[in-house]
This record gives C-alpha cells, structure tokens and sequence, in this order.
C-alpha cells in the first residue's frame, strides 16, 4: 500500500503543517552551547511543549552571529518527540544590553529598598542614570514600604518627583501595590536591576510563583544581602511578558560621555528642551548662560558624575595615543617588548614608491612636490 493511501492521523498532519510554516520563537534561557526557545503561539503541533532545547547553526556560528537572551530566532528541524531542534536565524534586535547580553529588552524595573538597607540618594542616582545610558524605558520601584510610616513615604516620594520619576512604593512582605506593577509587564521584556538585598529575588517569586529563586537573608551589621542571582534568564508572567533578572546590572560602571550625561537626568532634559545654553557643546559647569546649571537636587550628583566621565575620557585618550605611538615587538627570546613608532616624515625612510613619485613630479614640474 503506498503512503499516499495511508490515512493521515491529526497529530501527523498538524506536524506536516506546522513542518511547511516557519517555526519562529523567543530565546529565554542560554546554557554553554545550547538554548532554551519558547516557539510563538501556532508554531507546534498541539500535546507537545512550547519549548524547545535548540543547537546554533554552524553556519551562525562562522558569521559570528551570537544568541543571546531575548533574541527572536527561526527553528529548523524540530524534532517534535525529543524537543530539540536548531536556530537557523536571528531577527534584527530592537534593542541590545552587553553586560550581561540581553536582546530586545523593553525596560528596566529598577528597585531599590526604602529601608534595610537604608536607600543612599548617591547609589540610586548612579543607578538610574546607568538605566537611562540604556535608552530603555525606567520603571523605579521602591520596596519595603512597610517599614517606613506614611509621612516618610510621601516625604520621598516627593523628594524622587523632583527628579522627574514616579516611584511605585511596593512591599513584597506585604503583598502592597503588586497588583499596580503587573500591567506595566504585561507584554514587555522587562530587566530587573537593583543593588542586592532589596528583594529582587522576593519580587520576581512574587510576580512568578513558579520561579522560586533563592532569596537571601539580609546578612551581617552592614546590612548588605547575599548575592543569591547567578545567570541571566528570561521569566515568563501570568499575565505574558518577560522578566530577567540580571546579576550585572548590580554594580553598574557609568560608560558614558561627558557630552552625553546631562541627557541621563530628567530634570537636565527638562531644562534643556526648555532653554538653550549659549555653547552647543556645553557641560554645564562654569560656561556662562547655561540654561541646565541650577538649583535642582541632584545638580551635585551631575558634576561628580561628570567630573569621573571626563577622567575616564581623557584615560582613554591616553591610551589611543600610547597605542598610535608606540608598537609591540617580539625579541628573540620570546618577551614582547615596547618601542616607540617612529614619527613620520622625520625620521622614517621615504618608501620607494613615494621616492619614485616624488621623481616623478620633480621632473613633471620641474620642482620638488612633496606628496606625502
Ligand atoms: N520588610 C521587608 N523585607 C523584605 C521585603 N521584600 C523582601 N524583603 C527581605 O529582604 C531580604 C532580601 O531579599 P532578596 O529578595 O533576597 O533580595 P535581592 O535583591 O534578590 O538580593 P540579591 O539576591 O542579593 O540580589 C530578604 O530577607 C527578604 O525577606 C519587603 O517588602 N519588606
Ligand atoms: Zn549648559
């Protein structure tokens, strides 16, 4: 009997189905070489999981393609029984975090504690600007309500609107104003950043109930928490959405440049799109007519951000420079050793060819043209 005959059972047909359509999801988790795909709705065959343990494609790999977390990819070869199958393609990102590697992140919840550890203004000024160098969207939640009394609560509150955000106060103990933050991740990929022992790992047990990350005693008198976050994977909600939490958001190094970190502060930007300094290329320092130096709280934390942004700048000058002047060069005896590059046109040989050119024009014109 040819196969043509044999009736078709529903399962073998939707496999056929699901086979001559691209089967496309999202990457949540990546351990060593393998990854963890969630296949979008419509994309496998029904009684079978939604998620498949995938190998890259050798051919991604010799163009260097990485995968990261969040990336959406398109999966080859399922096999439906074994759950495995291969990323052939990543779709262009939206958006890209490097430390750690998340693609298509959405916005960053940052969360600090209000009390226990006691909220530092200077951390959680670094902190936000370090979110807003992303260019995501920031959501800043601030835990532990429940050991502050109302007049400290409104006091800050207050205090952080002067900076130009919307706290959510929440108490994850307490089960207070959770309800308030689900719709903000519904539907996003969302990184949830915070100095330790604020109870990030509380929340996200909170918001997941499936997770059941580990969550650290406040330890010692330096009231600092256990670091208890070790990779980067992406969570899924109830109510849909993604949620990483991520360990290297939890030391955040400011990258960024002078010129650019008036822009990471709301109340800069603010004055900004109001007024316009004298200077276009203003740091707003001493310059006369600088319409963002002023009397806003964190002013101060402006300048000393500013002051290590142009140290770092003008280290990192220096070392272009080293680089541009001096060379590497290997001795006999295996050690490299450091060597300045001779300056050009003073003391390095003219090459032959621009001998012969200069030869030539000499000839041409009946002077000596320098084409170097
Ligand atoms: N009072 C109070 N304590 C809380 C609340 N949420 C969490 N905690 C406590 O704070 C401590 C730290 O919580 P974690 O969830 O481990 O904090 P984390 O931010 O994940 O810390 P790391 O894993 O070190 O990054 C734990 O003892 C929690 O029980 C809250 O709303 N109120
Ligand atoms: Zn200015």
């Amino acid at each position: 009997m040819g196969a043509d005959c044999q009736p078709q059972s529903l399962v073998e047909a939707t496999v056929q189905q699901v086979g001559s359509q691209r089967i496309t999801g999202t990457v949540l988790a990546v351990q060593a070489n393998y990854y963890f795909v969630r296949l979008d709705p419509g994309c496998y065959p029904p009684n079978t999981g939604d998620m498949l343990l995938c190998t890259r494609r050798s051919r991604l790999r010799k163009i260097g393609q990485q995968v990261w977390v969040g990336d959406r990819v398109e999966v080859e070869e399922p096999d439906w029984a074994g759950q495995r199958g291969a990323i052939a393609q990543v779709f262009p990102r939206r958006s890209e975090l490097d430390r750690p590697p998340i693609a298509n992140a959405d916005q960053i919840l940052l969360v600090f504690a209000l009390a226990e550890p006691a909220l530092d203004p200077f951390q959680l000024s670094h902190f936000l600007v370090k979110a807003e160098s992303t260019g995501l969207s920031v959501c800043l939640c601030l835990n532990k309500c429940d050991l502050l009394t109302e007049v400290e609560l409104v006091a800050w509150g207050d205090r952080l609107r002067q900076w130009g955000y919307l706290p959510l106060m929440i108490s994850v103990r307490e089960n207070i104003g959770l309800d308030k933050l689900a719709p903000d991740l519904a539907k996003q990929i969302t990184v949830v950043s915070g100095p330790s022992g604020v109870g990030k790992s509380s929340l996200l047990n909170a918001l997941i109930p499936a997770v059941n990350l580990r969550v650290g005693e406040v330890s010692g008198k330096l009231q600092r928490g256990r670091h208890t976050t070790r990779h980067v994977e992406l969570f899924e909600l109830p109510a849909g959405g993604l949620l990483a939490d991520s360990p290297g958001f939890n030391q955040p190094d400011l990258d960024c440049t002078p010129g650019e970190l008036a822009h990471y502060f709301p109340e800069a930007r603010q004055r900004m799109a109001q007024a316009a300094c004298q200077f276009s290329n203003c740091l707003h320092r001493e310059e006369p007519d600088c319409a963002v130096r002023g009397d806003w709280e964190r002013y101060e934390h402006y300048r000393i951000f500013l002051e290590e942004a142009i140290a770092r700048q003008e280290a990192q000058e220096r070392t272009r420079h080293t680089e541009a002047t001096t060379k590497q060069k290997s001795r006999q005896d295996g050690q490299t050793e450091i060597e300045p590059k001779l300056e050009r046109k003073k003391y390095r040989q003219p090459s032959r060819r621009v001998e012969k050119q200069r030869l030539k024009n000499w000839d041409a014109d009946g002077a000596d043209i320098d084409v170097d």
